[in-house]
């Protein structure tokens, strides 16, 4: 290293031929990752707009990764290990909250150039994201719908439609332990949304009125309500992007926009526990 010629020397034992071991490049696959970026218009902004999208979809595809083991690991009964995975899925559910910032930046004027040029395209067409909501118990069939011209994502979401959530897999493993969960929930048709069920209130209000005699069940009931917290927050910031973007204006996708995407916010995966905050004993 020579501090006056502000250069670092390259170590004569770093490795410089790659014609015969994997390098990093094709490790990661990034030509076909870089190569991947089509912008439809002549517009320099529409590169941010891709990118926002690839790398969310990114995220989007290990959250889907993180939320089958976590589901698998609780039919296990491995709370702890399933917890972990929660950890993870909380980061990355940060990481694309704040991802919002960027595209912030996108004014009304700059998007209203290249608007025209996405068609009928829309982020509802992301299966991944209806992947998500799935798993975690928000169900809708008709969403299958718009995938009918992409038979490998119908046919996702058609597994994930028919299989248990993770909200289903953890009031199982609640009643193998010996909480009482009724038998009509654990038989509950999983092609549903999961609804509000009085019956899971006895259950969290016990847990939540005595914690230490169930700790492992209270720290999983709070990881769940941190994920679906973080979930609301991403929703409401892509709601907050739409308004500052295009206001009131219908979607491409042809919603009507900002009203159609409010109303996300009344949807919720574990609505059994936000009520128990209402009706926990106050000292
Ligand atoms: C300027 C940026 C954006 C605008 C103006 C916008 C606008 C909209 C609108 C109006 C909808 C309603 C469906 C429709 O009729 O099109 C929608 C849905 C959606 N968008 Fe975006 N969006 C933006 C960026 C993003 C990004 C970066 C993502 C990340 C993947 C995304 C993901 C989604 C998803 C998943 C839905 C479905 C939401 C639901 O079903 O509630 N959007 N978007
Ligand atoms: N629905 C958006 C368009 C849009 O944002 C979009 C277009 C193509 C691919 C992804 C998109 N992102 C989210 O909806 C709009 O109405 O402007």
């Amino acid at each position: 290293m020579s501090v006056d010629r502000n250069t670092r020397d390259l170590e004569p034992e770093i490795e410089r031929d790659f014609s015969r071991k994997m390098s990093y490049g094709s490790y990661l696959g990034l030509d076909e990752l870089l190569s991947a970026q089509h912008p439809v218009s002549g517009h320099h902004d529409e590169m941010l707009f891709i990118i926002q999208h690839q790398t969310s979809e990114l995220w989007l595809k290990l959250v889907l990764h993180e939320l089958r083991g976590v589901r698998s690991r609780l039919m296990a009964d491995d709370l702890r290990s399933a917890m972990k995975g929660i950890a993870r899925i909380k980061h990355i559910q940060r990481s694309l909250t704040e991802q919002w910032s960027v595209l912030a930046t996108l004014t009304p004027s700059e998007y209203a150039e290249f608007r025209g040029e996405l068609g009928a395209s829309s982020g509802f067409q992301s299966y991944q994201y209806r992947a998500v909501e799935f798993l975690l118990g928000n169900k809708n069939a008709a969403m299958l719908e718009v995938f009918r011209s992409d038979p490998q994502a119908q046919a996702l979401l058609a597994e994930l439609l028919s299989a248990t959530s993770v909200y289903d897999e953890f009031i199982a493993a609640l009643s193998r332990r010996g909480y009482r969960v009724p038998q009509d929930l654990l038989e509950r048709d999983v092609t549903q949304a999961h609804v509000f069920n009085a019956s899971l209130m006895d259950i969290f209000r016990h847990v939540y009125e005595n914690p230490a005699e169930n700790w492992d069940i209270y720290e999983a009931c709070e990881e769940l309500v941190d994920l679906e917290d973080n979930f609301q927050l991403w929703r409401f910031r892509h709601l907050l992007t739409v308004q500052r973007t295009i206001g009131m204006k219908r979607g491409t996708g042809g919603s009507s926009g900002a009203h159609f995407l409010r109303s996300a916010l009344d949807l919720t995966f574990f609505p059994e526990l936000y009520a128990v905050r209402t009706e926990i004993k106050q000292a």
